[in-house]
């Protein structure tokens, strides 16, 4: 069995209340049980963590270190063009990470087009609504059922 976490950024606990045009109508509490759900039907374990606070999310990532867990799916939200701290945390612990977000960013504004973690993500998935973290979801789960060389 492994562990799999799922953070979510700053202002995602607004998902499926506003802006549902942009982000969908699934709450976070939605996706975040349907992810655990599937986790636990391969036989993984699967935590989240949601917070609108920098240094909060840095913490849950050196937690993760030292729990143990295999791979973060993360969508950081507005940090995603904006942290170094995120993004040096992320190289810190050495975890694979999938870089997540609802929306399709480079379809947006300029501004949402640059990622400060990207370039350190296994993999990104963005434009499908909460499927983009149900396919990061899949995509950690080959990789556990088949590691890649
Ligand atoms: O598309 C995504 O998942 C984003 O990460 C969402 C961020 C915004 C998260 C805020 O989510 C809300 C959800 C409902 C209502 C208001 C904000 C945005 O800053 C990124 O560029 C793309």
């Amino acid at each position: 069995m492994a562990r799999i976490l799922v953070l979510h950024g700053p202002n995602l606990n607004l998902l499926g209340v506003r802006e549902p045009s942009v982000y969908g109508h699934e709450t976070l509490a939605d996706i975040n049980a349907s992810l655990a759900a599937r986790a636990q039907s391969a036989g993984h374990d699967l935590g989240w963590f949601q917070s609108n606070a920098e240094h909060e999310l840095i913490g849950r990532i050196h937690q993760a270190r030292d729990e143990g867990t295999a791979w973060i799916l993360i969508n950081p939200a507005a940090f995603t063009h904006t942290s170094v701290a995120i993004r040096d945390a992320l190289a810190g612990v050495a975890i694979p990470f999938i870089e997540i977000h609802l929306s399709n960013p480079h379809a947006r504004e300029p501004f949402r087009h640059h990622s400060y973690m990207a370039d350190l993500a296994s993999g990104v998935i963005c434009g499908f609504g909460g499927d983009s973290y149900r396919l990061a979801l899949e995509a950690a789960l080959l990789r556990l059922a088949v590691p890649a060389n």
